[in-house]
């Protein structure tokens, strides 16, 4: 966090869904323009999501970004295209905890669908029909963290997120975590939002990611983030 008047940012590092989206996941196109404006302008632009590595990178192909991605939640992470995959996350972790959350919600009758698990590296996600602070009691003596990104429940081991991953990618840029504006929406952007420069919270997203925010956009999602690169790049719009 940042007296405002004295920051000026050298990068961006920002949340997809519900960030540079709509809140149905659809793209929002003046977040496109926007991100290829920094990047034009030599304005670095990270992706930090809790979608699989092979997603953020077809999105960062068609946004035209240099490819630096955090992905399930900072459970892996890659500098550039041809970067080595990193994977700071453990998957067997999560996988025993998603087995005792599975079970106990067998017994009642409740199926779990899991979100691309063929694809995850690092975390377990999947569709929010059961409450994540019950999933987070039944795993509470266990070393992970659930996470809600409003779209899927996350289960990350603990020394994954986004901010842990964020000081990694920051450092091998070459920059500090204090250089950023981050962007986000939701309670696993809560640790990103926290240690970057100036954290900014898109409206309508979650109270958590407002708690944690230096600035609230005024406008909703994409529109917000839109809204925020605008107030904190003024030279570039
Ligand atoms: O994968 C999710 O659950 C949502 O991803 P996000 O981190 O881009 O909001
Ligand atoms: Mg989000």
């Amino acid at each position: 966090m940042q007296n405002n008047s004295n920051f000026f940012p050298k990068a961006i590092i920002t949340d997809v869904d519900g960030t540079i989206t709509d809140k149905s996941r659809r793209i929002n196109l003046a977040a496109v323009s926007a991100i290829r404006t920094l990047f034009d302008n030599n304005i670095p632009v990270v992706i930090a999501s809790g979608n699989t590595l092979c997603s953020l990178t077809f999105l960062c192909k068609m946004l035209g970004t240099d490819g630096t991605v955090i992905c399930e939640n900072g459970g892996v992470y890659r500098m550039k295209y041809d970067g080595e995959i990193k994977i700071p996350g453990d998957k067997k972790i999560c996988n025993e905890a998603f087995r005792r959350v599975e079970s106990y919600y067998a017994d009642k009758g409740i199926e779990l669908n899991l979100y691309s698990p063929e694809y995850r590296f690092a975390d377990v996600a999947f569709a929010r029909n059961v409450s994540p602070d019950e999933v987070r009691e039944i795993v509470s003596d266990m070393p992970v963290v659930i996470l809600d990104s409003g779209f899927a429940v996350h289960i990350q081991s603990a020394n994954s997120g986004k901010g842990n991953a964020f000081s990694y990618v920051a450092d091998e840029m070459g920059l500090k975590v204090s250089d950023f504006v981050a962007f986000g929406d939701s309670h696993n952007d809560v640790d990103m939002l926290k240690k970057a420069g100036i954290g900014v919270a898109v409206a309508g997203g979650d109270s958590n990611a407002g708690e944690a925010a230096d600035w609230i956009s005024s406008r909703k999602y994409g529109d917000g983030f839109v809204e925020g690169v605008k107030k904190y790049f003024p030279s570039l719009f």
